[in-house]
């Protein structure tokens, strides 16, 4: 499914904030996930090189797209980001497609300190890995009779923002439940990120609340592309992904999607898009940080 973003945004003015970013292709590669990691990593391999022949230039890959989706399985599946398996073969996958790939994420081991981390590594069309994204907001959940999750029981948050500088402009890196918190959104477009995206992996409770809703959310809060790139879903597995990766553009108009299986969904990114629906709409102009600077000294009462 694709929707042309809206003519409505195509007048200019002045008090507005453009940004200077190339057009490019964006593919999400909603992949099927299994408990074979060398499959997993071949599988990705086959998409990442079909969206590259479909003329993406930025491809994206799910959260856990090498291992299944589970607290059991985090420690077991990790690896190194230096020299692991899976972030050999992405940097491979990238230097074949010439493109750049946003990783999905793995369960990252980091030797230093034996945390396990859920992570995601970001290359060049050139293979070299020019980001690594550790997920800042643990995915602890428990809605009684429907689902619990408790990330932190096997995972490590990380400790730091990502912003990537590709040659189409920089991009904010997220994962899954860091899209519910709008702060780095908010900080990546302050910083010139054209686009938030995130790997990601809802479920069959929350997916249907809150994944499209909290994409256009972030999208039109900050006047950004957002995409969210989910594994395919499979009902076989203790995880049911909701599937649905998706790209929204800033006006908050969803341009394109998909159903639950595998596939991928392309989007093109059109700064003249962002720019005009900013002039329209400035409210990077508009803010009022006399009055909401202090909000996190704030605290909830
Ligand atoms: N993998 C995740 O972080 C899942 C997040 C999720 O489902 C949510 O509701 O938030």
């Amino acid at each position: 499914m694709l929707r042309a973003t809206s003519a409505l945004f195509s007048k200019a003015s002045s008090m507005s904030s453009s940004l200077a970013f190339k057009p490019c292709k964006l593919a999400l590669v909603q992949l099927a996930v299994t408990a074979d990691k060398s499959a997993n990593l071949a599988n990705a391999r086959a998409h990442v090189l079909e969206a590259a022949n479909n003329g993406a230039n930025v491809i994206v890959l799910p959260e856990c797209f090498n291992s299944p989706y589970g607290t059991s399985f985090f420690r077991e599946y990790s690896e190194s980001i230096k020299d692991g398996p899976s972030v050999k073969a992405l940097s491979e996958m990238a230097k074949e497609a010439k493109a750049y790939l946003i990783g999905g994420s793995i369960p990252e081991r980091d030797p230093t300190n034996d945390n396990i981390y859920n992570t995601c590594t970001v290359y060049n069309p050139a293979g070299e890995q020019i980001a690594a994204h550790r997920k800042i907001h643990l995915f602890d959940i428990d809605v009684p009779g429907k689902i619990r999750f408790q990330e932190s029981e096997t995972l490590t948050a990380g400790e730091s923002l990502t912003h990537v500088d590709t040659e189409y402009g920089k991009i904010g890196v997220g994962i899954c439940y860091d899209i519910r918190f709008p702060e780095p959104a908010m900080i990546a477009a302050r910083k010139g990120c054209f686009a938030m995206i995130y790997p990601g992996a809802f479920n069959m409770v929350t997916g249907p609340l809150h994944w499209e809703l909290l994409q256009r959310a972030r999208a039109v809060d900050n006047q950004v592309y957002v995409a969210a790139c989910s594994p395919a879903r499979d009902v076989t597995a203790g995880y049911h992904a909701w599937g649905h990766s998706t790209v929204v553009a800033p006006t908050g108009q969803v341009v394109a999607t998909m159903e639950e299986n595998q596939g991928i969904v392309y989007a093109d990114l059109d700064p003249q898009a962002l720019n005009d629906f900013r002039q329209s709409v400035p409210l990077y102009a508009q803010r009022r940080f006399d009055l909401y600077a202090d909000v996190a000294n704030t605290k909830p009462q």
